[in-house]
């Protein structure tokens, strides 16, 4: 990894005439930035040109140039929004290259080959840098097509994240180059090859600084995440660069970037094949909690629009996750016997209060009757078989009009067939307009809802017979009660997409197009097609109608239950796929009924595995605590090395009489050592009350209930009872690891007398 290549002496404080080497180097930085910006704002009038002369096409006024204007509006704006966006760091990288092996190069105006050529490297131990490359966020080429920035996702770049001191390829020197803006602020270089004296234009390579991978983590944390596009390690590069074919599983403990390196394998897999992914990627995180941290990462990455994150609890459109189940019900809810519940719902759903038991239709000048049990029966025989019960609604309709039909005695009238067939055809249009008929019809099968369903549930008789030998007497009184609440759960939200699936889509309105006056009074809309829709509108309206994706990008996939894993799996029925998680982190209680619907989801897909192994969050000192528990969580598994250490030690202390008091000073404590955000995290009954004991500490510190602490990090975090936390459900050990694992810099535990501390203040379960 590029992170143990060898840290070089620092030449960087060796006086060169009146300059430092350090000076010197980020000039040349400087120099080469200074070209980038230039050929970017050559780039920018072009945009801007062509987009006037697309203006102009348009006032021709034929539909070919109406349409080509729209292309040329749609490329030159995408390309203008990227160049006017002014990162933080729009060039990070450079590496310095042997010679390689042939003389190829790439559509990226790089030479293509990996490894040196035989005589690159001299027996003396001298050699020549034969090409340098910078890494940028977008690709730039010179006026003669040299390229002055090569984008982090083509070929050319995989060197800068993949070479290491022992398989370095052709590369001497790494640098990452820090910028804002239009400014180099500093440089720090990895030797790759250090065995070797390396000559660029003459002079040897300079060697600055002491790892920017430990600068980058040593950083203090916000209220989101950054995008780690200038130190991504080897083994991360491998993920986010594996093509995109079936499933790719990756493993790894907390911290070791498994959402950092999701999102950049989305921007990658959309440098790589921007049609195919014009289907859509879809991210699934756990909470909005998630989504909100991770939101800004992909746009500073120059990706937004194909990408849509999204919380387990967003997933069904009009329905949002406010509230939280206990553990036995999220059980309940989540398992896949939940299946079986639903089906009986949906169908039994058909015979609410107020349903009608008797029909009464005049038809042929005589009065005719359905009773209770005739009509029961038709629905049965409608109802058979799995087909979606919304749409069974005119299979019915046929079933009602045979038993009125053989009611009506006329079925014997007429031996020509095409006589009988035609009196049947004027029965049944005679029945159908009447109003008691299709008022019958309404009442008798409604077009039902998923929320409608859900709702009839809440009633614990009803559920308890759609539940029967499916849950237990306690769990339907549960469920029911917990169905009775306003709003939702996220459990509740996998319940309704899969109540949708049951009862069939509701036929989709045609949207009326918004008619354009003008075009009204000539009559141009007929002969212009193309112009119902702008490239952009029609991108926009698919991303919005969109139920499918390309791809789908599971984010802490530990986490899902088995009626998640369905409602994930529709909308990847074509997909290719990307699963991390890490099963020790797992708040799901039975994960081997998670994994068989998961590979019911993923079919028979095959899946390339991958496993990611230092966690560049927590220094050792925490990491070391957190692997006690994760010992009694899930004895046997390995956890990740942690990449540093501050050796700053956990701290231990024991509430006094008011829980509430020490967990304040110790928040403030936290606050005046670190510069960034304090977590705060509690058991899930404590939320609330966490939130009032913070109250006035500022909008550095945060309180978190166990479970929405999920993929998130803070400079320091306060653990409150651990005890507490592993008690709270079946998984609480594997909730606790991950609370104990949120912290970049410092972590306090403060323990109550169920913790039973020791004289030291640490906990039982945090003992050694
Ligand atoms: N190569 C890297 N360079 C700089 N920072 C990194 C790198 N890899 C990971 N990080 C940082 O480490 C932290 C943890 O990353 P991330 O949240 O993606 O880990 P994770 O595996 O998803 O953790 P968890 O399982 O606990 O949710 C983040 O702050 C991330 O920016």
């Amino acid at each position: 990894m590029a992170a143990q290549a060898q840290q070089v002496s620092a030449v960087d404080s060796v006086p060169d005439g009146h300059d430092s080497v350090r000076e010197r180097e980020i000039r040349i930085e400087q120099e080469h930035l200074d070209r980038v910006y230039h050929r970017l704002e050559e780039k920018i009038h072009e945009a801007e040109f062509l987009m006037n002369d697309a203006a102009r096409r348009g006032q021709v006024g034929t539909p070919g140039a109406l349409a080509e204007r729209d292309a040329q509006v749609f490329r030159a704006g995408i390309h203008l929004n990227r160049l006017h966006s002014e990162y933080e760091d729009f060039l990070f990288g450079r590496i310095d290259l042997l010679l390689g092996k042939d003389g190829k190069k790439g559509p990226d105006g790089a030479y293509t080959a990996v490894e040196p050529a035989e005589g690159a490297v001299r027996e003396d131990g001298t050699a020549d840098i034969a090409e340098t490359l910078h890494i940028g966020r977008m690709g730039v080429l010179d006026e003669d097509y040299t390229p002055l920035v090569i984008d982090w996702r083509a070929p050319a770049a995989a060197p800068f994240y993949r070479s290491t001191p022992v398989d370095p390829g052709r590369v001497v020197r790494r640098r990452v180059i820090r910028s804002k803006g239009r400014r180099v602020l500093g440089v720090e270089d990895d030797l790759m090859r250090p065995e070797l004296t390396a000559r660029l234009d003459g002079r040897e390579l300079a060697v600055i600084g002491d790892g920017a991978l430990m600068a980058a983590l040593g950083r203090s944390r916000g209220h989101t995440m950054r995008d780690i596009v200038a130190s991504i390690q080897a083994e991360q590069d491998l993920v986010i660069r594996a093509p995109a074919a079936s499933v790719t599983y990756v493993e790894g403990g907390p911290g070791t970037g498994k959402t950092a390196v999701a999102l950049h394998r989305a921007a990658y897999l959309l440098y790589q094949d921007r049609r195919r992914y014009a289907g859509g990627i879809l991210i699934v995180s756990p909470t909005p909690l998630l989504v909100a941290y991770t939101e800004g990462v992909l746009p500073s990455l120059g990706e937004e629009g194909q990408v849509a994150i999204r919380a387990m609890g967003s997933l069904v459109d009009g329905a949002e996750a406010t509230l939280y189940d206990s553990p036995s019900v999220a059980r309940a809810k989540g398992s896949s016997r939940m299946l079986k519940v639903l089906r009986r719902a949906a169908r039994g759903a058909l015979e609410r209060n107020g349903s009608p038991d008797r029909l009464r239709v005049v038809a042929f000048g005589r009065r005719l009757e359905l009773e209770a049990e005739e009509l029961a029966e038709i629905r049965r025989t409608a109802l058979g078989g799995t087909a979606p019960v919304n749409l069974l609604r005119p299979r019915a309709r046929k079933l009602l009009l045979d038993a009125l039909w053989g009611r009506s005695g006329a079925a014997g009238r007429h031996t020509d067939p095409e006589l009988a067939a035609e009196l049947r055809s004027s029965f049944d249009e005679d029945v159908t307009s009447e109003d008691a008929f299709v008022a019958f019809l309404d009442a008798w099968w409604p077009e039902l809802t998923p929320r409608e369903v859900l709702a009839a549930m809440a009633d614990d008789k009803r559920l308890g017979r759609w539940s029967r030998r499916v849950l237990n007497p306690g769990e339907v009184r549960k469920v029911a009660r917990s169905l009775q609440r306003e709003g939702y759960s996220v459990h509740d939200i996998a319940l309704l997409d899969e109540l949708q699936a049951i009862l069939g889509a509701p036929a989709r309105p045609r949207r009326k197009r918004e008619m354009d006056p003008l075009d009204q009074l000539t009559g141009l809309q007929e002969l212009m097609p193309v112009r119902e829709e702008t490239q952009w509108e029609r991108a926009e309206r698919l991303a919005q109608e969109r139920t499918e994706y390309a791809h789908v990008i599971v984010d802490e996939a530990q986490d899902l239950t088995p009626m998640q894993w369905r409602m994930v799996g529709r909308r990847g029925r074509h997909a290719t796929w990307t699963i991390v998680g890490d099963p020790a982190q797992s708040s799901w209680s039975d994960p081997d009924e998670a994994a068989a619907a998961r590979d019911e989801a993923l079919g028979s897909r095959p899946r390339r595995r991958f496993r990611l192994t230092v966690n560049y969050r927590n220094p050792a000192e925490i990491a070391d605590l957190a692997s006690r528990v994760l010992a009694l969580a899930m004895p046997g598994s390995e956890p990740p090395s942690a990449v540093r250490s501050t050796g700053v030690e956990p701290r231990f202390t024991v509430a006094g009489d008011s829980l509430g008091q020490t967990v304040r000073e110790e928040a403030a404590r936290l606050l005046e050592r670190v510069d960034g955000t304090v977590g705060v995290v509690v058991a899930m009954q404590r939320r609330e009350e966490a939130r009032r004991w913070l109250a006035g500490l500022g909008d550095r510190v945060v309180a978190l209930g166990s479970l929405e602490a999920k993929g998130l990090e803070y400079d320091a975090t306060l653990v409150v009872s651990p005890a507490e936390i592993a008690d709270e459900s079946p998984a609480g050990l594997r909730v606790l690891y991950v609370a104990l694992t949120r912290a970049t810099q410092q972590l306090t535990v403060v323990s109550g007398q169920r913790d039973e501390p020791d004289a030291a203040g640490v906990p039982d379960l945090l003992r050694d």
